[in-house]
């Protein structure tokens, strides 16, 4: 924290984005600070997912600039747009464990980026990644189940792996599209009130898609609304009411 505040770890300034004639975000502005689980709310195609996708770099936006961790991308070298990168972890809807592995073998893939690509085959992970990776899983309270085949493991806990294997990336920032949408209504809950505990007791920020209002009224701190790639609000969660959110469904 400086003496100003959280620190801002996600600014996103004017973005714009179309594909082909369809605009899809328009002068799209908006930040999450360290401490804070932010839920992007909005009907199909609004925006909420292209918006995740040209922070994390699956897309390029057309205008705008995003600063991840205090590094502008557009303005920095190749080297700290990586740097920025890192400091953003993604977690999707589609969970993409390897199923026959074990749950620790998937966590350590979240640190393949700070070490030597032949030591990215299971039996060379050196023991500090390993370790690491049972101290994401502790906070993610799957240690238990570290030496199971992911593939045995219920929806929700491959999210929740599929999170300790975010962490394991050392991310600032994490970046959510859709985490809950294929959960039991339970599991969604458990999901959330991870993350939602990762963004009060660790400090990082969140940003979750979601497509369950009530969730995000009970998890998020603050909710951005987005329709047709526009920014309809921004508001502290207790201040959003209903009809600003049905309207983002009409
Ligand atoms: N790679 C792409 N090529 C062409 N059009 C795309 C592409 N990705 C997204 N779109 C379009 O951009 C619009 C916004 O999509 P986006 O996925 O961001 O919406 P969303 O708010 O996340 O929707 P949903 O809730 O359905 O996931 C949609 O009309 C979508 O069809």
């Amino acid at each position: 924290m400086s003496a100003t505040g959280p620190a801002v770890l996600l600014d996103v300034r004017a973005l714009s984005k179309r594909f082909g004639d369809r605009e899809v975000l328009r002068e799209l502005s908006l930040n999450i600070s360290a401490g804070e689980l932010v839920a992007f709310l909005g009907a199909n195609g609004s925006g909420k997912s292209t918006t995740l996708s040209a922070v994390n770099g699956l897309i390029e936006a057309d205008a705008g600039d995003i600063t991840i961790a205090g590094i502008t991308l557009n303005q920095a070298s190749a080297r700290r747009r990586a740097e920025a990168r890192r400091t953003a972890a993604t977690v999707f809807q589609k969970i993409h464990l390897v199923g026959r592995r074990s749950v620790l073998d998937n966590v350590c893939a979240g640190g393949f980026s700070r070490i030597a690509w032949w030591r990215s085959i299971p039996p060379l992970f050196g023991r500090a990644l390993r370790e690491e990776a049972m101290a994401c899983l502790e906070r993610v309270g799957l240690a238990d189940r570290a030496h199971d085949r992911a593939g045995k493991l219920s929806g929700g806990q491959q999210q929740r792996v599929a999170i300790a294997r975010a962490l394991c990336q050392r991310p600032r920032l994490i970046l959510a599209d859709e985490p809950v949408s294929a959960l039991d209504p339970h599991a969604a809950e458990d999901v959330l009130a991870l993350l939602q505990n990762l963004a009060v007791e660790e400090g990082l920020g969140v940003a979750a898609v979601l497509h369950q209002p009530d969730l995000a009224r009970r998890f998020a701190h603050r909710i951005i609304g987005l329709r047709d790639g526009r920014l309809c609000f921004d508001l502290p969660t207790d201040r959003v009411s209903d009809t600003q959110i049905e309207e983002l469904y009409r």
